[in-house]
């Protein structure tokens, strides 16, 4: 299992969620956050040096996702998510050692 997180424009979410939910994902935890990437939000001129006002609103989905899915949920992330303009944002995948459902007990692959 993997967790795939994607930090993404705010007003993509829906999309995002509808693309995964095709596939069969059947979980998500959405947060809001601020970041930057490598334009560092806005940026402004001073004296000639580029300054970091601020920290630009995103969204970070994250899901728990079969190793068999994970290429399939990333390639619908980036269809959806991509405007093809600067921010479109970014996805990292990590190793879940494990997942446990609370309610039943079951573990693995699956209780995701
Ligand atoms: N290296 C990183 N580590 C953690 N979060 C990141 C990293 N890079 C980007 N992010 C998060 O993703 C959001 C969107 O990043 P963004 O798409 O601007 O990346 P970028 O590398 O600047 O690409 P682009 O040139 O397309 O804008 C950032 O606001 C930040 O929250
Ligand atoms: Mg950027």
């Amino acid at each position: 299992m993997k967790l795939v997180t994607a930090v993404i424009k705010p007003f993509k979410l829906d999309e995002v969620r509808e693309a995964l939910g095709e596939i069969g994902v059947t979980g998500l935890t959405v947060t809001e956050v601020k970041g930057f990437g490598r334009q560092k939000g806005h940026t402004e001129l001073y004296r000639g040096a580029e300054y970091v006002v601020d920290f630009l609103p995103k969204v970070k989905i994250e899901a728990v996702i079969d190793d068999k899915q994970v290429d399939q949920a990333v390639d619908a992330i980036i269809k959806a998510a991509r405007t093809g303009k600067i921010g479109d944002g970014k996805i990292f995948v990590r190793d879940v050692e494990q997942v446990i459902r609370i309610r039943t007990g079951e573990t693995g692959p699956d209780a995701v």
